[in-house]
């Protein structure tokens, strides 16, 4: 929950619905899923451009949910529309709700430094802060008025998190720059989990690395969905069916298909789905 958002949360749903909820997926074909966030016609917009078109769909609590689709279908705009990235844009709006907790987190009065602060997202390319590599982490704490907290132990702690304390540790005090790309995008995710977040968005988090990179990223991905919820794009079919539990496949702003991740691929219901995954079209 939101703690700024409690009280609109009551009043808006009452206590009983700000408890997690447990979806009728039937329209789906997909047993019951626990979602933490509950996407519900969401249409999103860039001016008179409508990028995602009417979306509905869960995204379950600890567990890895892909989105896939040819390039400019729409996925990470709605990746970015799940922590209001897309507010920074001027021409982007949006219809619909994101339910996260029993709060429609689309809501304007949404305080949207909160909500980034339990939704974290890692990029496309790492984007350390050109500091030493303690510093990304204790400037983000601080940057979120979070400087009471024991530095030193959410530094550590986190960096384990992120599967890169035992490479780095003796080297803290170096520019997050020295790191090889690798490294930079665990110090990115570190970053994020350092805010203890509950949510963690990660767009195309290995495309820009190399596959042995990639391979450490992945792992640290499977490893931390015991602890966080996980939405990721990616344009690697081989990597969402590896890692994920759900996939979205979009096509065109609209969301084809929703489902558990194995009988996505193995068993696709929609054409474009099975064209999509077999290669026909990228
Ligand atoms: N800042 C923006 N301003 C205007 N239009 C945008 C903006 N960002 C994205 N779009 C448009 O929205 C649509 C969806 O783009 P988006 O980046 O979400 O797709 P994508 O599936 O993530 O693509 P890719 O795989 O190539 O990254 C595209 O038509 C794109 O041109």
């Amino acid at each position: 929950m939101l703690k700024v958002q409690k009280k609109h949360a009551e009043k808006e749903y009452g206590e009983s619905q700000t408890k997690e909820k447990t979806l009728d997926n039937s329209k789906m074909n997909q047993p019951e899923i626990n979602s933490l966030l509950d996407l519900r016609n969401l249409s999103v917009y860039y001016g008179n451009h409508q990028a995602v078109k009417n979306v509905s769909m869960p995204i379950e609590k600890n567990k890895v949910t892909a989105f896939i689709g040819p390039s400019g279908c729409g996925k990470s705009t709605l990746l970015r529309t799940i922590n209001r990235m897309n507010d920074q844009i001027p021409i982007a709006h949006y219809d619909g709700e994101i339910n996260y907790d029993g709060v429609n987190i689309l809501n304007q009065d949404i305080d949207v430094v909160a909500l980034r602060k339990e939704v974290g997202m890692v990029f496309q390319e790492p984007n350390p802060f050109p500091k030493p590599i303690r510093k990304n982490i204790t400037h983000a704490l601080k940057f979120m008025g979070m400087n009471k907290l024991n530095m030193n132990e959410i530094v550590e702690t986190s960096l384990q998190q992120a599967a890169l304390w035992d490479e780095i540790k003796d080297r803290l005090d170096d520019s997050a720059l020295s790191l090889s790309g690798g490294q930079q995008q665990r110090l990115c995710i570190a970053r994020a989990l350092a805010l203890q977040p509950n949510v963690l968005l990660l767009d195309e988090p290995t495309s820009a690395l190399d596959p042995i990179s990639s391979a450490k990223v992945e792992d640290l991905v499977m490893e931390l969905k015991q602890h966080y919820t996980i939405a990721i794009v990616t344009h690697n079919m081989e990597q969402a069916a590896r890692i994920s539990d759900n996939t979205a496949f979009l096509y065109n702003g609209d969301l084809i298909e929703f489902g558990n991740t194995s009988d996505l691929f193995t068993n696709p219901k929609e054409k474009r789905t099975e064209d999509y995954i077999s290669g026909k079209f990228s």
